[in-house]
């Protein structure tokens, strides 16, 4: 059983075990419900000669195990793989006593999130829609939906969170990390959930000090946890302090809203804008934060922390990161510790945290797939879709499909600079890239997430630094040098461009893109037979995407451009850093002397080597693929960019990997 959008998003090993509780306790109670509904569905099928084939699995119970098995383990797609291999790439199985129909056809995926609300709409349990709201954008349909949709969107804006929420992000960021202790061991998935719950309560509902955020943090902290447990509520279990969690937050939220009222109090938080803004009731003002603070905060932060564990994984990747994040330091000086933060246009110009960002998504698979119900009988090419059937577009097959993706289960940044990959990589509309879904439901925090992680990232990588305590031996098992992708023979554009040209692909576009426009929003357009305000605005964070991707591909263009082959490739180049005489892997030694008396580090041991997917799963919930294994991080600030000697040496202690589900609890 699904609980919630979160585990539709990122299913957690705890939260497996949770599914596993409550699939048992559903069978024993709702037997009789169960085989009736099975046999209802059967007998529909039955009619319906091109129902999507696949295996039936064990009575009521089904595929749930296998399928449950997979997600939790290092390559979520497995159990849909061997089903593919069977039945195609859509194909059926049994799960939770209902038929679902399950996609790694990109096209179909495509849509099915395109038709949200009209052939296909999510469905989640009551027990999460009385937890989330049922004001809010996730649980709420048909207009609602869109509506509160658009107003997220619009709130999220790639030009509002440059004046809403650039330096607060920055300012809770520097705060969150420093207050972490001198000797402190703390899991590396602890410090980005801290982070991510930090930077919601700050973003939302605008409070900074620091015992506010605490506290907010807290009843978020009770919240979120509460999602993802059986839904049992009564005291001493995490759904009913989930609840209660909820309570408090809305009656804070409540006295937010009334200071405002009274004293017209402003702050920078989403919660005033929609205030002044919007006119929406009270009720559903609390339901509306909550549902973004749930969406956007596991998502964030195991995306954080997944950036993290694969550029540990791969020193070049962290160094070429490295030395473009701490280009912007040597710019800025000194000044850059004391008042100086990073620009937006400084945030533009990182062309390769954007690359690291989009190989995370792909390869951490933090959208694993997403739920949908058939409102309808659908027919789609050979297939019929019952109406009532769970529709289920698995995304992270898709992005690690080798058919579409060179290497797909290796972590190469790289990849995202090939000019071949540049149509894919649009994570607006891709059909082979789509880490934040689409259709009328596409992430509305996806910029603000964007902008969060890489200005992470920056701080991250710039001011601390850790070690890897053990050797993941999965960086050991496949040895691979990277080769640069992005061979200069295969530009076919980039290159000799004039303005002529650029005109015309603009222009181009920007008939394709209402194309796109009018077919993805085809359903709301039919009924009103033009395009609106939500349509325009739309088209143009597409274009906004489409001028992003392009600027990005100039600038890294240009390097490999004007390289010859022999240089190649470009990700094995070392540079000397003039400016800043920090080095990942002379910080990484240092700290190795102060921590350990080994006398090397352990991502020396893994070279060039570039990581094979270790366990997509395994760093947020501990478990599979690197079960047994801790690679512990010793994180350490450096205080000043160019300054060899460590001040501070032991700032705190990181885990990438925790060996337990616990956190999960
Ligand atoms: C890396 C981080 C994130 C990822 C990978 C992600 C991914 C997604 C995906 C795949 C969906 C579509 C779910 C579906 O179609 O059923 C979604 C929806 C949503 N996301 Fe995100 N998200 C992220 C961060 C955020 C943030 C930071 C916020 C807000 C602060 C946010 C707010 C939402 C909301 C409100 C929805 C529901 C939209 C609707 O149902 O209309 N997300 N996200």
């Amino acid at each position: 059983m699904v609980h919630s959008l979160h585990s539709l998003i990122i299913p957690s090993v705890m939260e497996v075990y949770s599914e596993y509780c409550v699939l048992i306790i559903i069978t024993l109670i709702s037997l009789i419900f169960i085989i009736k509904y099975y046999k209802k569905a059967k007998s529909q099928i039955g009619n319906t000669k091109k129902f999507p084939p696949g295996r039936r699995g064990w009575p009521i119970i089904g595929d749930s195990f296998n399928w449950y098995n997979a997600v939790a383990s290092s390559h979520p797609p497995c159990f849909v793989e061997q089903q593919v291999q069977k039945y195609g790439k859509i194909f059926s199985c049994s799960l939770h006593g209902k038929w679902a129909v399950v996609s790694v056809d990109p096209v179909f995926n495509k849509f099915v999130m395109q038709n949200e609300g009209k052939l296909f709409q999510s469905s989640y349990p009551k027990s999460f829609r009385d937890l989330v709201g049922k004001n809010g954008v996730i649980t709420a349909q048909g207009e609602q939906q869109r509506k509160l949709h658009s107003i997220a969107s619009n709130m999220m804006r790639l030009d509002k969170l440059k004046f809403h929420f650039l330096n607060d992000i920055q300012r809770v960021i520097q705060e969150t990390l420093n207050n972490f202790q001198d000797n402190e061991v703390i899991l590396l998935q602890d410090v980005c959930r801290k982070l991510a719950i930090n930077l919601m309560v700050n973003q939302l509902l605008g409070v900074s000090s620091e015992s506010e955020v605490n506290e907010m943090a807290q009843l978020f902290s009770d919240f979120v946890d509460g999602c993802l447990s059986v839904p049992i509520n009564m005291p001493g279990f995490a759904y009913h302090t989930a609840m209660k969690g909820r309570e408090n937050i809305i009656i804070k939220i409540n006295k937010i809203i009334e200071t405002h009222r009274k004293e017209a109090s402003n702050g920078n938080g989403v919660i005033y804008r929609l205030l002044e803004e919007e006119s929406l009731p009270d009720e559903a003002v609390a339901d509306f934060i909550i549902n973004l603070l749930f969406a956007g905060n596991e998502t964030t932060a195991k995306t954080m922390a997944f950036a993290v564990y694969f550029l540990t994984q791969c020193p070049k990747a962290m160094k070429q990161l490295q030395d473009e994040q701490e280009s912007f330091r040597n710019e800025k000086g000194s000044n850059f510790d004391n008042e100086e933060m990073l620009s937006w246009q400084d945030y533009k110009a990182m062309p390769f945290t954007q690359c690291v960002i989009d190989e995370t998504l792909r390869l951490g698979g933090i959208a694993i797939w997403l739920m949908r119900e058939a409102t309808n009988d659908v027919v789609y090419g050979d297939y019929v879709i019952p109406k009532g059937c769970f529709v289920v577009p698995f995304l992270s097959a898709v992005h690690l499909n080798e058919n579409i993706y060179d290497e797909p289960r290796i972590f190469n940044p790289w990849r995202w600079m090939n000019p071949e990959n540049q149509e894919k990589r649009n994570w607006r509309g891709s059909p082979f890239f789509a880490p934040f879904g689409g259709g009328g439901r596409f992430c509305p925090g996806a910029e603000l997430a964007r902008l969060q992680i890489a200005l992470f990232l920056h701080y991250f990588v710039t001011t601390y630094r850790w070690k890897q305590v053990k050797e993941d031996p999965m960086a050991g098992r496949e040895v691979r040098e990277y080769t640069n992708l992005t061979d200069p023979k295969d530009k076919k554009w980039g290159k000799g461009k004039d303005k002529i040209d650029d005109e015309e692909i603009a222009f181009h576009r920007m008939v394709s893109k209402m194309q796109d426009v009018t077919g993805e929003r085809g359903g709301y357009l039919h009924g009103r037979g033009a395009l609106d305000s939500d349509d325009l605005l739309y088209l143009k964070e597409q274009m906004e995407a489409e001028e992003d991707a392009e600027r990005l591909l100039r600038r890294t263009e240009k390097p490999v451009a004007n390289s010859s082959p022999a240089l190649l490739p470009l990700p094995l180049r070392v540079e000397p850093k003039p400016k800043s005489g920090i080095r990942q892997q002379d910080l990484l030694k240092r700290v190795v002397e102060v921590k350990s008396k080994k006398p090397k580090v352990s991502n020396s041991s893994n070279g060039n080597n570039s990581p094979v997917l270790p366990s997509t799963r395994a760093m947020p919930s501990g478990k599979s693929g690197a079960d047994n294994e801790e690679i512990e991080t010793l994180l350490v600030r450096s205080n000043e960019a160019g300054d060899r000697k460590i001040d501070n040496p032991v700032k705190s202690l990181l885990s990438v990997y925790d060996s337990s589900d616990d956190d999960d609890d």
